[in-house]
């Protein structure tokens, strides 16, 4: 764990000294946009033409913020036109690696060891956090984006003249209700459970805690007679909170301490995961071994050992009850 500082690694845990105890997120920085003209971005940002084999997308599979993106690849159907590699899923002191012995696929495209190495590639001064996911273009030899949020949005549209797939998970009509509801989730349950998870000050997780619980009742309430966040379409929003509900009971409960209920004591919310685990698609890029894996044996401050508990047993695939609820799947645009 740790950072480049004008291009050098510092081995550095986060520090929550200085914000009383809180864990607080750094904005991404590499902010480039991907469309299917070269058009700028929604805020201006500089725009690359969308093209088959061009990009490449580093994840870790165990990140819940890579993992909505390899989810969009996999439902756009990107999977031929934009290749992975993931790392290991062990965060040690040099970050995040590529070491095939402890799970990595290796890095295909740079051949590098670490991933900090691409930050540096482009930018031998760069200073900030080293992330996943990371979208990779071949041909400039940089990276040109790091923020899941942004990627999410270009895999949605940017390559369906190329794909065919008019797939829409972000659709004109449901974008405030997608807005509002982003915002609540990323704030008290994507981020919440790391802001619970890192705390070094009782008072603060405490406060974490009892906000991720206070959503998480919200969102149970809405499930009730909504099928999906939105309502009766599935969007980027479910995309969004699924990577975050998977790994719950199997990590966030005992190692990030987030633990006043299971998933698996909400009626609708446990339900409503195990319908996004079995879309056709969605199984087969949640992979419970690399998730266990990296956040009980990278967190030394938290989990000095490593021990990787056993437990639990999920059985995604069991039935579950959401038919009862209108769903019209995917908006086709
Ligand atoms: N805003 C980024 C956050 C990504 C992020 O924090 N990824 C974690 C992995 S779960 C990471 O790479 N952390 C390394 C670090 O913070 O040093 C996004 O959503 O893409």
């Amino acid at each position: 764990m740790g950072l480049l500082i004008d291009g050098v690694w510092h081995d550095q845990w986060y520090d929550t000294e200085s914000t009383g105890g809180e864990f607080v997120r750094e904005s991404a920085q590499l902010r480039d946009w991907v469309s299917a003209d070269g058009a700028p971005g929604p805020d201006g940002q500089p725009g690359i033409k969308a093209e088959a084999g061009r990009f490449h997308l580093y994840v870790c599979l165990a990140c819940p913020w890579a993992h909505r993106t390899l989810i969009m690849r996999r439902l756009k159907g990107l999977d031929a036109l934009i290749d992975v590699s993931h790392t290991s899923p062990l965060m040690g002191d040099k970050g995040w690696s590529y070491n095939e012995a402890e799970g990595s696929s290796g890095d295909s495209i740079n051949g590098v060891s670490f991933h900090h190495e691409l930050y540096t590639l482009a930018d031998p001064h760069y200073t900030g956090r080293v992330t996943v996911p990371a979208l990779w273009d071949k041909q400039r030899k940089r990276i040109v984006n790091n923020e899941s949020a942004e990627l999410v949005r270009m895999f949605n549209s940017a390559f369906d003249e190329l794909t065919g797939n008019r797939l829409d998970f972000y659709p004109e009509f449901l974008r405030q209700t997608i807005d509002e509801i982003n915002a609540d989730v990323y704030d008290n349950i994507n981020n919440g459970v790391y802001k619970a998870g890192f705390a070094s000050d009782q008072a603060v997780y405490e406060r974490h805690v009892s906000a991720l619980f206070a959503c998480l009742d919200r969102l149970e309430a809405r499930l009730a007679n909504h099928r999906y966040l939105a309502g009766a379409w599935l969007t980027e929003a479910d995309i969004r909170l699924f990577t975050t509900l998977v790994r719950f009971d199997a990590v966030y409960h005992g190692h990030f301490k987030c633990n006043l209920y299971r998933i698996e004591d909400y009626p609708n919310l446990s339900h409503y995961l195990r319908e996004l685990y079995q879309w056709p698609g969605v199984a087969e890029t949640v992979d419970l071994d690399h998730i266990q894996r990296h956040y009980y044996m990278s967190h030394d401050t938290i989990n000095p050992n490593a021990i990787v508990p056993l437990g639990p047993v999920l059985r995604l695939d069991r039935d579950h009850d959401r038919e009862r609820l209108a769903s019209e799947g995917v908006y086709q645009g």
